[in-house]
């Protein structure tokens, strides 16, 4: 009986999971294509925009101040649901190995000024493909690697297996502030088991990804006046449209938890303009599933130290669900997607 059942599942596969499919880019689609990564960027644009409009001047930088110090407070609410957040115990006791907020435990080794991760092939492929474009200058096939962390070849750990030798994005930071942003409106690639088209895509729909194009994947912030760090718990971004918006949320990793770190706001604006730029050039490569990497110097001492006023970086991570040979937009699509984004009004 159960293997009867099981046989006949296993039949319809090829069709539901198609169906499914169908669907998910009939529903995701008008926004995907066009709208997609871009998207991410121009939410988080319009975020930054705001905050540095409201920080241009002293006057209006504490006001807006006063406005993320209230959601700040909601966001506190939020916190004490333990749901949410949790410290750095908890983090270590999950195998990070080093200031890590999302992906998986144990993936990663870290090593002075690089860190080891465990080498997916395709994410493996990536790095090759884009760091060889540039040396041979295949523009075809070229990702502008400074938005990457730098990449130098690989090694195999004591358990022989394959390991890519990265950047360490922390590297030089005293007290890491740090944001993983998930990128575009379907977080699933195609060929993922139905299984887990439906649970990612759930994830999408509920977090708002399918909609904002940017899912919370997990941060850690150092608030210096409280001396307190914390993380966000696994998952926490899918629960982001229930408990607190992503405005409130970057809103509070921007902030020292009493005035925002306007400095770092308008770095990493002209990071996200120069990637804007560069996925609106791009016509090969489809990135599901990568991420944001905001990193800032949460200690001031530390600044102080060095004579800074801040520091900051922004780097796309995670590239194992990279598709190449991005098809251009269908023509029909094209009008759907305009008419979408002027608001039905073509
Ligand atoms: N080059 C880097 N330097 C410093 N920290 C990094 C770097 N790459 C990743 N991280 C940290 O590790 C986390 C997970 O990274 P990444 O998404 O690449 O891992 P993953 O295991 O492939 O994740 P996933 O489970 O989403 O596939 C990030 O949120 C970030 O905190
Ligand atoms: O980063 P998040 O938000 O936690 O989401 C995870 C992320 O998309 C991973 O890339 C994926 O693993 P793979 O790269 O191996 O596909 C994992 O799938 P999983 O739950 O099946 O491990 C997701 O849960």
């Amino acid at each position: 009986m159960a293997f009867g059942f099981k046989l006949l599942i296993s039949l319809f596969e090829p069709i539901y999971k198609r169906i499914i499919y169908v669907y998910a880019k009939i529903y995701s689609r008008t926004y995907a294509l066009a709208y997609k990564v871009f998207d991410a960027e121009s939410r988080e644009r319009r975020i930054c925009q705001h905050l540095v409009f409201d920080s241009a001047n002293e006057n209006a930088g504490s006001v807006a101040v006063r406005e993320y110090e209230e959601t700040a407070l909601s966001w506190g609410e939020w916190m004490n649901s333990k749901e949410v957040v949790e410290d750095e115990t908890v983090g270590r006791a999950r195998g990070k190995s080093f200031t890590q907020v999302g992906g998986h435990a144990g993936a990663f080794e870290k090593n002075g000024s690089t860190i080891k991760k465990l080498a997916d092939p395709a994410e493996l492929e990536f790095y090759e493909k884009v760091n060889n474009a540039v040396a041979t200058g295949d523009s075809t096939r070229a990702w502008p690697v400074k938005f990457l962390p730098a990449f130098s070849g690989v090694t195999v750990n004591a358990e022989g297996k394959k390991q890519m030798i990265l950047e360490n994005l922390l590297d030089g930071y005293t007290k890491p502030c740090i944001l993983d942003l998930k990128i575009g409106t379907e977080t699933v690639g195609e060929d993922a088991k139905t299984e887990k088209v439906f649970r990612m895509m759930w994830r999408d729909v509920k977090s708002g990804a399918i909609l904002d194009g940017v899912r919370l994947v997990a941060m850690s912030v150092y608030h210096p006046r409280a001396g307190k760090e914390l993380s966000t718990a696994k998952k926490a971004g899918d629960k982001i449209n229930e408990q607190a918006s992503l405005e409130t949320i970057l809103g509070f990793f921007l902030s020292d938890g009493d005035r925002l770190r306007w400095r770092n706001v308008n770095q990493f604006l002209s990071t996200l303009e120069a990637l804007l730029e560069a996925f609106e050039e791009n016509h090969t490569y489809k990135f599901i599933g990568s991420s944001l990497l905001f990193v800032y110097e949460g200690s001031n001492i530390a600044l102080a130290k060095a004579g800074l006023h801040n520091k900051c970086d922004l780097h796309m991570i995670d590239f194992a669900h990279v598709a190449e040979e991005f098809a251009p937009i269908h023509p029909v699509w094209q009008v759907l997607v305009e008419y979408h984004i002027t608001g039905g009004t073509l």
